[in-house]
């Protein structure tokens, strides 16, 4: 592909060679028959409220950093590939459990099996979001690397899924729209790349001017979309200029283990990147519990109040006449709300059981004068729908 000059006439030849190479990569990720994965012996239980993979190339401080983070000792040294398995630890933030994994480096051409790639790549893959750590001092070029070692195994660092609606069809061949002008692919361009794929009959809506990769990306439907935090670590061996300059880069943060430097900072970013939902529960009649919060993520398996109480039982849903939600995602407060409505981090939620009957929680109830108690009047006036 390399060797093939870009023009018109090639755009074509070079759209059906990038669909048989992410075909045969599709192949080559497969696990062979019989095997767990390709991050075997690997293996750590997920714990905690989310994961964060520590990836990068060897020495850049890894190891350092989940021990100054989370306290678990990972040896450190001057030597590559110090670090040879998977070393978990937790970092203790906003009152959740979030597990850090430390993980060998990784070098060019790991997505191909060099070194420990695969399993890394495996693992990484299997965490909510990653921290490359890069080693400030050395060349910019080992961010571009990484990012197309992990591209090459279908991760998509800091993307969003490309806007192609596609659907296989049985009969009536392939039908081809777009709600926008395309300027990278064609209809011709499409036609081919399906046609690589077998595909003769789908549907195809562009709502966005994708590219070659993007359609693939959708074809293919296996990509893994993951927000990345570039973490440029050793700022204390370079000038400040540099710095400032990687400072500057979107989704980066500068930092030095060795002087403890800005790593409140990479928290928090962690924390935001993360997208954690804390929601307390209120018992009736009772403060919210403030201790020990239900953790719910968009990712990972949504923020609705029906992913919260399928959090806490996964019959509870079915008990539920309503709840009464305070705090961001409320328009008033208390809200009165249903099963769809989408939390907020740092919502106080009550549950109100269908069966309970309300005037037995009144007699408890007589001294709180605002809040649960007169919504719960409210709703018995003009009772909600579900
Ligand atoms: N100057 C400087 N050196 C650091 C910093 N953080 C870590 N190091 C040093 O960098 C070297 C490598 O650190 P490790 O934590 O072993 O790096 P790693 O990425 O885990 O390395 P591998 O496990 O071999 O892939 C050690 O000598 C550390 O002391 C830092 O902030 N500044
Ligand atoms: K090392
Ligand atoms: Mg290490």
């Amino acid at each position: 592909m390399a060797r093939t000059q870009k023009n018109k006439a090639t755009e074509y030849h070079l759209g059906q060679l990038k669909a048989k190479i992410a075909k045969l990569r599709t192949q080559l990720l497969e696990p062979p028959k019989g095997s767990s994965g390709a991050g075997e012996g690997f293996e750590v239980t997920k714990y905690g409220h989310g994961r964060v993979a520590l990836i990068g190339f060897p020495s850049v401080g890894k190891s350092t950093l989940l021990t100054m983070l989370t306290g678990t000792q990972s040896e450190a040294a001057a030597y590559e590939f110090t670090t040879l398995t998977c070393i978990p630890g937790i970092i203790h933030y906003n009152g959740t459990k979030i597990q850090l994994l430390d993980l060998p480096g990784i070098i060019e051409g790991a997505s191909e099996g060099k070194g420990r790639g695969r399993q890394v790549i495996a693992v990484s893959k299997s965490s909510d979001i990653v921290l490359m750590v890069l080693d400030a001092s050395k060349s910019e070029g080992h961010r571009q690397i990484l990012t197309k070692e992990l591209e090459a195994v279908g991760l998509r660092l800091n993307k969003k899924p490309p806007q192609i609606y596609f659907k296989k069809k049985k009969t009536g061949g392939i039908s081809f729209n777009s709600t926008v002008q395309l300027t990278h692919v064609d209809e011709k361009l499409c036609y081919q790349i399906l046609h690589e794929y077998k595909i003769h009959n789908a549907e195809l809506l562009f709502r966005e001017d994708a590219t070659v990769d993007d359609l693939i990306d959708v074809i293919e439907g296996n990509r893994k979309y993951m927000k990345c935090i570039y973490v440029y670590n050793k700022i204390d061996v370079v000038g400040i200029d540099d710095v400032d300059r990687l400072a500057r880069q979107p989704n980066s943060i500068v930092i030095s283990c060795n002087l403890k430097l800005n790593l409140d900072r990479l928290l928090a970013k962690m924390w935001e990147a993360m997208g954690l939902v804390r929601v307390y529960t209120k018992p009736q009649g009772q403060q919210p519990d403030f201790g020990d919060p239900v953790v719910l993520s968009s990712d990972r398996g949504g923020c609705s109040v029906e992913d919260f109480c399928n959090q806490i039982h996964r019959s509870l849903v079915k008990e539920v006449k309503y709840v009464l939600v305070w705090g961001a995602s409320a328009r008033h407060s208390p809200q009165h709300c249903g099963l769809s409505h989408v939390l907020h981090d740092e919502d106080v939620v009550q549950i109100v059981k269908k069966k309970e009957k309300e005037s037995e929680g009144r007699g408890r109830f007589k001294s709180h004068t605002t809040g649960p108690d007169r919504i719960a009047d409210r709703v018995k006036k003009a009772p909600l729908k579900n």
